[in-house]
């Protein structure tokens, strides 16, 4: 059980987490901080904080466990902002979807307290927004990538694992390369692809024409897409030498489909579609029994 839960950052990640401590009767207060004074307030009159902080450092006044919920460019100066209040028995964890990169704001921000920060990245979300999508129940079943440095306290990473545990979800440790390496092939690379898919139809003249027509396929393809634009922005500019490779290998991907089909070679594309066809029908995705 925790006293306090600083949330920097209350959107749709950072407000879900409120909610499902308080759901699963974890914290007793929160306080939030957000840029902009009109989002805290929306969070408190929601009942997704408690009270609402007139900064970062003084949301984290009195807090015993920190959750940093900013987009990912915003880490640094996060970690700088609160600084002065950090102590070694605090857990401090963030929600980002890059983890090199904000483990080094971290390294650089928080000195000697760094050992206090366990990175985090729960492999949920949605494609809308903000903190009036919060939901209590986004993080159940789902997973959950810890990428502890070599500096990361013992205590706070069994903390960590406790309480996203107690929240339904399943915890796996990796290293923060593997992650940003996993995660630009199945997250960054699949975003990209959906916002220029879009901007392709969209751009074309009778683009619009064209989407009026479009059913489930294009809805199922294209969700991600919707997704907001700085949180985006941050994560594939964060990531941009894994995405890089991946979007080599997808070009190449892209180009033997297109090579087959201007040579009309039904049997090999046949082979590729059946790949591709096999492998989905065979994935499911790695989550938790929630009964
Ligand atoms: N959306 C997803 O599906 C998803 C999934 C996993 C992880 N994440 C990660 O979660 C983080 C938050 O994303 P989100 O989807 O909750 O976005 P969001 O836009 O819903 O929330 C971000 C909040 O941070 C606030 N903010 C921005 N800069 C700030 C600053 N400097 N100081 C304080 N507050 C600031 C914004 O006002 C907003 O309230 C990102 O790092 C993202 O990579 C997102
Ligand atoms: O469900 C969605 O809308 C998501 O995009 C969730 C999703 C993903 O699966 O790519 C997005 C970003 C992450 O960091 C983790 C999860």
């Amino acid at each position: 059980m925790f006293e306090q839960l600083a949330l920097i950052g209350c959107g749709l990640m950072g407000g879900s987490f409120a909610l499902a401590l308080k759901k699963a009767g974890l914290v007793k207060r929160v306080v939030g901080y957000s840029k902009s004074p009109s989002t805290t307030e929306r969070a408190r009159a929601l009942g997704v904080i408690d009270v609402e902080a007139p900064s970062a450092l003084l949301a984290v006044s009195g807090a015993d466990i920190v959750l940093i919920a900013v987009p990912v460019a915003a880490t640094e100066s996060t970690f700088r902002a609160i600084k002065h209040l950090v102590t070694s028995q605090m857990l401090i964890m963030d929600v980002g979807s890059t983890k090199r990169d904000v483990i080094e704001a971290g390294r650089r921000a928080l000195r000697d307290h760094f050992g206090s920060f366990v990175p985090a990245h729960p492999i949920a979300g949605k494609e809308v927004s903000g903190v009036e999508n919060a939901d209590a129940d986004l993080y159940t079943g789902r997973q959950i990538i810890l990428t502890p440095t070599e500096r990361t306290l013992t205590t706070q990473l069994q903390k960590a694992v406790a309480v996203w545990t107690a929240l339904g979800c399943q915890v796996q440790q990796m290293s923060p390369e593997q992650h940003d390496a996993s995660f630009a092939a199945v997250s960054h690379l699949p975003h990209m692809l959906a916002f220029a898919l879009m901007n392709s139809i969209t751009g074309q003249s009778q683009g619009a024409d064209y989407l009026s027509l479009a059913g489930p396929g294009f809805r199922d393809f294209t969700r991600i897409a919707a997704s907001d634009p700085k949180v985006w922005r941050d994560i594939l500019l964060a990531n941009r030498e894994e995405l890089q490779t991946q979007v080599r290998v997808f070009r190449d991907s892209l180009q033997a489909f297109e090579q087959l089909i201007a040579q009309g070679d039904n049997q090999a594309l046949e082979t590729l579609i059946g790949q591709a066809s096999q492998a989905r029908a065979a994935w499911t995705m790695t989550s938790k029994p929630t009964h």
